[in-house]
């Protein structure tokens, strides 16, 4: 078609070449429950679509990643974390959740694509397509400074039809010929132009995927940079310091989600979307005394509290991506958090959190969001509301807390095992056992 770019054909793997030995057998890794096309030898278009690969919770925890992290994308409408961002904004444990997936998408590659040699992760990243975003006939590797990129995976976190509409992922020739997008499916395809696909326009909701490029060129692989971000940022910190895994936002032109010559902060539309405001963190001041000569952003980077209605929440948090994250946690945890409350309800009847609510007003932030236009982007098209309870929110705080101090703890475990290998990976118990003094 004429829209089509037109590029060298990618030289295609060198059958047989290496020796084989050398790597594992490249069993399918837990491929069980995934529908298999035809083998790769036998397309001109070699792809394949995995269903179920990740699971439902993993989704979800990627998704809470993603909805506290991202910061505004590389092209319009797109919203996208990627994992250096996550390194350089203090949050270097949430690239946790990534590892094991990250293992499963390159093991699926090395074996649906028979690679016979060494294949690198060049790049892995959280992306949100939101209303407008699409993407014309391309592929991936056709930009001078794409070349590298062999293969991609692309695992779609959340429910075309449900949670958004628009979004279809296809493809020029051959099978599968489009791919309506189902959470925890993936679909793998090489890079070059035999895969030759477009994204139709989202025109509702938020479309979220996983996105990764693999390449066979080891100058190229993500790894060795992002420990070498990680060491810088990570290793530094002082695990019995208090709250180590604390975010700190990156600078706030990245947090800018501009459309239609208007626009708003995306940490501010995110906590808003959810019912919440950032209000100052000290009760008594009110709007007309907030100093008026600081960009009102950049009260984003200092403590805040959140507020709901008329309700403020009793706790200052450390800048409005800390808020963030507690926030979306909360809503990430909210069905198992309700559970518990009725659970403890029957036990008890009478369990209270150490909640304190101030009812102040005048205490809200004056930050430049457009919240219609906001609502319109990051407004949930599932209508399902889950009761807001103050109770529920302040175990929610703990539980973040308790699931952040993990996460670092297993970051700052495993940090010298990828330094010595120069690769991020699943380290087993086993390992950790044998490492550890007699
Ligand atoms: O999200 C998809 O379905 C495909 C994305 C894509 O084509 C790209 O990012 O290059
Ligand atoms: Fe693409």
């Amino acid at each position: 078609s004429s829209n089509r770019q037109q590029q060298p054909w990618a030289s295609p793997p060198p059958q047989g070449v290496l020796p084989v030995g050398l790597r594992s057998p490249l069993a399918p890794p837990a491929m069980a429950s995934t529908t298999a096309s035809p083998p790769p030898a036998a397309g001109d278009h070699p792809r394949v679509l995995l269903r179920g690969l990740l699971s439902r919770e993993t989704c979800k925890e990627l998704e809470f990643v993603h909805r506290s992290c991202g910061a505004a994308g590389y092209r319009p409408s797109v919203v996208s974390t990627s994992l250096p961002h996550l390194a350089a904004t203090g949050c270097g444990h949430l690239l946790l959740p990534f590892v094991p997936v990250r293992e499963r998408l390159r093991d699926a590659v090395e074996s649906f694509f028979d690679c016979l040699f060494d294949v690198f992760i060049e790049f892995t990243g959280l992306i949100s397509w939101c209303k407008g975003a699409s993407i014309g006939w391309h592929s991936d590797d056709n930009k001078p400074y794409l070349r590298q990129r062999a293969f991609t995976a692309v695992c779609y976190l959340n429910n075309h039809g449900e949670d958004y509409k628009g979004g279809i992922l296809q493809f020029q020739d051959g099978d599968p010929s489009s791919i309506v997008p189902v959470a925890g499916d993936v679909v793998i395809y090489t890079a070059d132009n035999r895969n030759v696909h477009c994204v139709t326009e989202v025109t509702e909701g938020e479309r979220l995927t996983l996105t990764l490029w693999f390449t066979r060129d080891r100058a190229y692989n993500e790894d060795p940079k992002l420990l070498t971000f990680l060491s810088q940022t990570s290793l530094s910190c002082e695990p019995t310091k208090q709250k180590f895994y604390i975010p700190m936002p990156a600078s706030d032109n990245m947090y800018w989600f501009s459309c239609d010559q208007s626009g708003f902060d995306i940490r501010c539309a995110r906590v808003h979307v959810l019912g919440f405001s950032f209000h100052s963190s000290s009760g008594e001041y009110s709007t007309s005394v907030l100093p008026t000569e600081d960009d009102p952003v950049e009260l984003l980077g200092k403590q805040l509290r959140l507020g709901r209605g008329d309700d403020v929440f009793d706790k200052i948090f450390s800048n409005s991506l800390h808020a963030l994250q507690v926030v979306q946690f909360y809503y990430w945890k909210a069905p198992e958090l309700a559970a518990r409350r009725e659970q403890s309800a029957v036990g008890s009847r009478t369990v209270r959190y150490p909640v304190i609510i101030h009812h102040s007003r005048g205490t809200e932030l004056p930050l430049p969001c457009n919240h219609t236009l906001a609502q319109t982007i990051f407004g949930s098209v599932n209508t399902a509301e889950i009761a807001f309870k103050w109770n529920d929110f302040a175990l929610g705080v703990a539980m973040w807390e308790n699931y952040s101090e993990d996460l670092k703890k297993q970051l700052l475990t495993f940090l010298p095992f990828w330094l010595s290998n120069e690769s991020i990976f699943v380290v087993d118990s086993s390992e950790l056992q044998r490492a550890e003094p007699i």
